[in-house]
């Protein structure tokens, strides 16, 4: 037992993230929460593939330790293993195989794990294993409360009637999703009535009604937004990025770049870290930003690079800079920064929010309609961009949208305000902070239900 795991109050979680940028991030942030709420009797371990441990260059994960997991495509990433099928069955043979095995050696290294907390995507195969051990089985979920209230229901797959002022434009794709996405959104609620906790990456003030929807039918707490503290409430000194980026940020080259531009005079464009639109959507992308006549900083991923138009970076001379990665927050966080045209991602949304930054959505897939929907009409800090009957969004309609969102105040101002109560969620006695906190009281009384609870034989369990 080493010096550092001495004391009887001591919690062991592990944390679990789906293996994709916009699933770590949340999951590892919470873990430095827990950590440091729960100071030095709390230990907090992530596990991550092999192949993104390779991937990630110099991860920085504060107090939380990284143990390896397997998804059974250790020397690939889910990008070349291309069959999404394939791919969900390997990581739950082979995931199942390895959290038992990690269950085991933390237990005979002298820390055994009290409590799994697993992406909600990774539900009911994390549960089965963890129970075995006698761990405490705790859901997260990182998407928004009204868009796992929509897929609880299977709105979108069922025509039950919509929500009050949606279109089905605004609700989650759920139809033109592959097969086996659908099967593993619709997985998230098999059994989640007999976790011990389920955890939602939100603040309860952003989505009131559906938060307290999820927290009378499963119990769900909220507990975000999981940003890294420096942009927050501060109580963290050293927690200023998620510390696991997969792709190489640029950060020197679009700091020089933004700390020469006038305040609020940029706009952020990003679709963060899986998004693949057509080349048709990014050639109008690019004309639209051109066109629009402000400075703007472009994040187009390197597999991406091709779609860009030829000589655009030429044509615009420095109004623009393109690059493949950033360090978001930090440049969300820049005063450079008027608007954030993003595609809506649970996280990239959050972020904005948190940052003060007006937004344009764009959005492409999966949870992200419902997402502009809530920035376009129930936030109002920004603007929705429409697509054409052929499904793309033109020139003309971005820059109407970008000259919308930083031409009329009201935008930034709901965003400041949003800001706020962001940072309020978070600091000491805000709604998220009293559910961490009551998370690891919780934890701490199932201890000695945990010592209580013999180990038995996985077979048995993954048969049953
Ligand atoms: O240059 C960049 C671009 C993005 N990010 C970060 O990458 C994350 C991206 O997450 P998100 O905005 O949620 O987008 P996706 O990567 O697309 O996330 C997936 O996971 C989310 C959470 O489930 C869903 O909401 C999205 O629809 C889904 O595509 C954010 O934390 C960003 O700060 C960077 O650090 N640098």
């Amino acid at each position: 037992m080493g010096a550092e795991w001495e004391h009887v109050s001591d919690i062991h979680v592990l944390l679990l993230p789906y293996p994709v940028q916009g699933h770590i991030n949340p999951m590892l942030q919470f873990g430095k929460r827990l950590a440091h709420i729960g100071g030095v009797g709390v230990r907090c371990t992530l596990a991550i593939t092999p192949y993104l441990l390779r991937q990630c260059q110099d991860p920085c994960p504060g107090a939380v330790h990284l143990v390896e997991i397997s998804d059974g495509f250790d020397s690939a990433g889910f990008e070349e293993v291309g069959d999404v099928a394939a791919y969900l069955a390997g990581m739950e043979s082979a995931g199942s195989r390895t959290l038992d095995e990690l269950l085991r050696s933390e237990a005979e290294k002298g820390r055994p794990i009290h409590a799994v907390v697993y992406d909600a995507f990774l539900q009911p195969w994390v549960p089965r294993v963890a129970r075995l051990h006698g761990a405490a089985c705790v859901s997260f979920f990182t998407q928004a409360a009204a868009v796992n209230v929509a897929y609880s229901r299977r709105v979108g797959k069922i025509e039950e009637g919509l929500p009050a002022g949606f279109e089905a434009e605004d609700l989650p794709t759920f139809l033109t999703l592959p097969l086996p996405y659908q099967d593993m959104l619709l997985s998230q609620f098999v059994g989640l009535d007999a976790v011990d906790h389920v955890l939602v990456n939100s603040f309860h003030e952003l989505q009131p009604q559906e938060s307290a929807y999820m927290e009378s039918t499963w119990g769900a707490k909220t507990v975000g937004p999981t940003v890294p503290s420096a942009y927050l409430d501060k109580r963290i000194t050293d927690d200023v990025s998620y510390g696991f980026h997969l792709y190489t940020p640029m950060t020197a080259t679009t700091k020089a770049w933004l700390d020469a531009q006038p305040p609020r005079s940029v706009t952020y464009v990003s679709f963060g870290s899986m998004a693949t639109p057509g080349p048709t959507e990014m050639a109008e992308m690019a004309e639209g930003l051109h066109s629009s006549g402000k400075a703007f900083l472009w994040v187009v991923r390197a597999s991406e690079a091709s779609k860009i138009p030829d000589g655009f970076q030429e044509r615009v001379g420095g109004r623009g800079l393109v690059v493949t990665w950033v360090a978001q927050l930090e440049v969300l966080a820049h005063g450079a920064i008027g608007c954030f045209v993003t595609h809506c991602g649970w996280n990239s949304t959050m972020e904005a929010l948190g940052a003060g930054v007006p937004m344009v959505a764009v959005p492409q897939w999966s949870d992200q309609p419902t997402n502009a929907k809530f920035v376009e009409d129930v936030w109002c800090v920004g603007v929705r961009a429409r697509r054409d009957p052929e499904g793309v969004v033109r020139r003309e309609e971005l820059e109407r949208c970008i000259r919308e969102v930083t031409g009329d105040d009201k935008y930034a101002c709901n965003a400041l305000d949003w800001k706020e109560k962001s940072k309020r969620a978070m600091s000491q006695g805000g709604s998220s902070d009293m559910n961490i906190t009551e998370f690891l009281q919780a934890l701490r009384r199932s201890r000695k239900s945990y010592e209580a609870k013999p180990i038995e034989p996985l077979l048995v369990g993954l048969d049953a």
